[in-house]
Formats: C-alpha cells, sequence, structure tokens
C-alpha cells in the first residue's frame, strides 16, 4: 500500500481512470492506455496511481459506502471517494485545490457498520456473492477475501535462454528483486517496485510476466521436445510461450486464436522469447479444426470464461454483471472442448483450463464432457485456489484419449 498520499495531479487521474470504467463502461486496460498515452508520467508515480485505481476497483462497494458516492458519480464526487480512501489507509489528505470534504465521526460509524457485513468488507458485489456461495459453499468466504487482495507479481524465467538462478542475478543487477516460488520451477516473485517492461532483461527475452497459477496450467500439459502441440485458445501467448520451452524450442507448437490481433501479439512476443517452434493460425470455421483431426500429442483448451479466478488483476470485472454472461460462457466452453477435442491423437492428452474457480465451468463442463465421450479417460484436475495459493484462480483437467471414437 502506499506509504504518501497521491498528488493532486494523479488524484485526478485515478478519478478519471475510474470513470472511464465505471460510467463509460471501458475495461481498465483500455482506461489506463486512453488515461496515459501521450503523458510523461514516472514509472513510479504510474505505478501508484494503478495500486490506487486496483486497490478502489477491489472494493469497489466499500469505498463507495464509506464515502457515501454512488460508483456512477465519480467524475463529480470522486474527490470525496479519495479523501475517504486516504483517510481509510491512514494517510494524509492530498492537496488538492478543490476538493470535498469529509466528516471523520460518520466515517469512523460507517467503517464498523462495514466491518460487521463481510461481503461489503470484502468488496463483494451482491450477484457475485450469490453465485460464489452457491457453487462453491462454505469454501467461497475465504476465496471472496482472498479475490480482493492485490495480485502479487509473478515473472516466468524464459527456460529458452536463461535459468530461474541466473534471472535472479540479472534482474538484481537492475535493482529488480525476486524470490523463488515454491512448488512452481519456472515462477519468481518480484518484491520490489520496479518497472519490468523497461529492463534490459525483458527486452532481451528472459522473462515473461505470468501468474504463478497460469505457470502451473501450462506445465500440467507435460509438452516434451519433439511433439505435436495445439494451444487452441493462444491469446496473446502467454501459455503458449511457457510450453514452448517445455518443449525446448523443439517439435511442432501450433497456437490457434478466432482474434488475429491476438495471434500478432503472440508472434512479436515469441520473437522476442526465443520460441521459434510457434506456428499461429486463425480458427476461421470448424474446418481448421477438422483438418486436425488426431493430430496432436497434446492439446490445451485454455477456453473463455468468467474470469472470476482473476478478479484480483482484473478487478473491474466485478462491476460488469458477469452472471448475466455465463450460460453463453458455458455453452461456448462445451461447444470447444467437444469440437476441438477431436485434435488429440490416441494416447495424447487434452488440457482443459479456466481462469474461473466456478464448477459450473470446471469439473461440471469435465463430468458432462466424460459422460458422453467413452474415448476419453480422466487422468487428475486440480483448482488452483486464490486462498490457498496467493496466485491467480484457476482449474486444470487432464484427460486422455483412449480410442478413435
Ligand atoms: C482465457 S483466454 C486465453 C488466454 C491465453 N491462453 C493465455 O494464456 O494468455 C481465451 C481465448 O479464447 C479465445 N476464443 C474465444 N472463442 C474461441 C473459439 N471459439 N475458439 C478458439 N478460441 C476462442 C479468445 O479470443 C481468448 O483469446
Amino acid at each position: 500500500m502506499l506509504t504518501s498520499s497521491l498528488s493532486p495531479s494523479s488524484t485526478q487521474l485515478v478519478i478519471d481512470v475510474l470513470d472511464l470504467v465505471l460510467t463509460q463502461k471501458k475495461p481498465l486496460d483500455r482506461a489506463y492506455s486512453l488515461q496515459f498515452s501521450g503523458m510523461t508520467l514516472q514509472p513510479s508515480e504510474q505505478g501508484r496511481i494503478t495500486l490506487v485505481v486496483g486497490d478502489i476497483l477491489r472494493r469497489l462497494n466499500l469505498y463507495c459506502y464509506l464515502s457515501d458516492v454512488k460508483s456512477e458519480e465519480v467524475a463529480r464526487l470522486g474527490t470525496r471517494l479519495l479523501n475517504t480512501w486516504h483517510l481509510f489507509h491512514q494517510l494524509p489528505l492530498p492537496k488538492m485545490q478543490y476538493s470535498l470534504s469529509i466528516d471523520e465521526a460518520d466515517l469512523a460509524k460507517r467503517i464498523e457498520i462495514a466491518k460487521a457485513d463481510l461481503v461489503l468488507w470484502d468488496g463483494c458485489p451482491e450477484w457475485l456473492d450469490t453465485l460464489g456461495s452457491k457453487q462453491l459453499g462454505d469454501k467461497w468466504p475465504q476465496e471472496r477475501a482472498a479475490l480482493y487482495q492485490a495480485a502479487k507479481r509473478f515473472l516466468r524465467t524464459n527456460t529458452l535462454k536463461t535459468t530461474p538462478d541466473e534471472l535472479i542475478k540479472t534482474l538484481a543487477k537492475e535493482q529488480v528483486t525476486t524470490l523463488q516460488v515454491a512448488g512452481v520451477e519456472t515462477a519468481l516473485e518480484v518484491t520490489s517496485d520496479s518497472a519490468l517492461f523497461r529492463t534490459k532483461a525483458f527486452k532481451l527475452g528472459l522473462f515473461e510476466q505470468q501468474d504463478a497459477g497460469s505457470q502451473l496450467v501450462a506445465a500440467a500439459l507435460d509438452a516434451k521436445p519433439g511433439m505435436r502441440v495445439i494451444d487452441a485458445c493462444a491469446g496473446a501467448g502467454g501459455k503458449t510461450l511457457s510450453i514452448s520451452a517445455q518443449m525446448e524450442g523443439k517439435g511442432r507448437l501450433l497456437a490457434m486464436d478466432v482474434e488475429q490481433w491476438k495471434l500478432d501479439n503472440l508472434k512479436q512476443r515469441a520473437r522476442r522469447a526465443g520460441a521459434h517452434n510457434v506456428e499461429t493460425r486463425i480458427i476461421a470455421s470448424s474446418k481448421t479444426i477438422k483438418r486436425l483431426k488426431l493430430t496432436a500429442d497434446r492439446v490445451l483448451l485454455d477456453v473463455p470464461c468468467s474470469g472470476l479466478g482473476v478478479l484480483k488483476r482484473n478487478p473491474d470485472t466485478k462491476w460488469r454483471d458477469a452472471a448475466e454472461r455465463l450460460p453463453v460462457l458455458v455453452e461456448l466452453q462445451k461447444h470447444i472442448l467437444q469440437s476441438y477435442s477431436r485434435m488429440v491423437k490416441v494416447g495424447g492428452m487434452l488440457v482443459y483450463a479456466t481462469c474461473s474457480i466456478l464448477p459450473e465451468e470446471n469439473r461440471d463442463q469435465v463430468d458432462a464432457f466424460l459422460a458422453a465421450n467413452v474415448h476419453f479417460e480422466f487422468i487428475e484436475d486440480e483448482t488452483i485456489s486464490p486462498a490457498e495459493t496467493g496466485f491467480d484462480g484457476f482449474y486444470l483437467a487432464k484427460l486422455k484419449r483412449i480410442a478413435e471414437v
């Protein structure tokens, strides 16, 4: 958390970013790029702004209650929200020329009331609490509390170019301090406030920023050099690059997606990482999948999902009603699993994965698939719990094809 208050100009930037997200419904990363482009902000100040925006979005309903400001009033009453945020975190108020005052006695009363309402205290919207309680039962309160914590920063060592030990030393020379992460071989946790993307180590492709949980999902694929591997929902390639390193850059790794701009981004990242065995292919129609029938030793289906495991990193998702989108996503996941599983060869393995912790998107999907596809066998599954690991939340299931049909 901050140890000094925001400057007046940074306070205004926080209000402007929040307004873009909450009133104009822009995704958080888009709001940052709209707000920061063309500005010459010190990386440290940019870091402080993103820290405050992130914290406010993770517990928006709490801060709105404490300041008596509605989320849609942020442009007009944002100074009161920000003053409240500073007082709540025991920081001096920002020195703005004009700002709305706070009744400190009323704030103290509100804090006591909020402490007694754990759903509010954990910054959880009602729709999410209902969904989480229904699907996770007793496990939900601890996940709900974990999901308002700030996301830790993790790196994945690019083992095509270096080792975790070497990377720790290389980064230390650039004033980036890191720690090894127990149980995740390639992961380092960043413990300094450094701007990672400006380091020489990043430009040389020695690491990628990737959550430790996401690294575990990619590792579950157990891809070996020389195999034919398909990452069928590759996006911008977070897991693809990790898989390429597992394969030591040898064999064929096909990264597919329905969005070309993501694959273009992936190609650039692959070049920097020296991941020369990555090939990209747009999924233009069902024919793209049919042509690859029974060809792959490994298939990763990192399907589109509610993203409810990664709310620490994407807290704006909390304030869009994802419950409405859930049935559509569940249908799409079902379709992808049924149709894309055709690409696995006999004896090959499929990994179905989400960044959700909801059983409906996870084990329920796998069980329904297995019931309808006796030529696949369940190996094992794992839910990576934010509460238990401190990582983002993921699910992965390993399935083996035992016959053609
Ligand atoms: C969870 S994201 C993948 C993240 C990526 N694997 C990573 O590690 O960075 C899901 C991806 O599925 C893609 N997608 C959506 N519909 C799809 C479909 N019908 N077939 C394949 N990919 C799809 C999305 O464009 C998105 O990039």
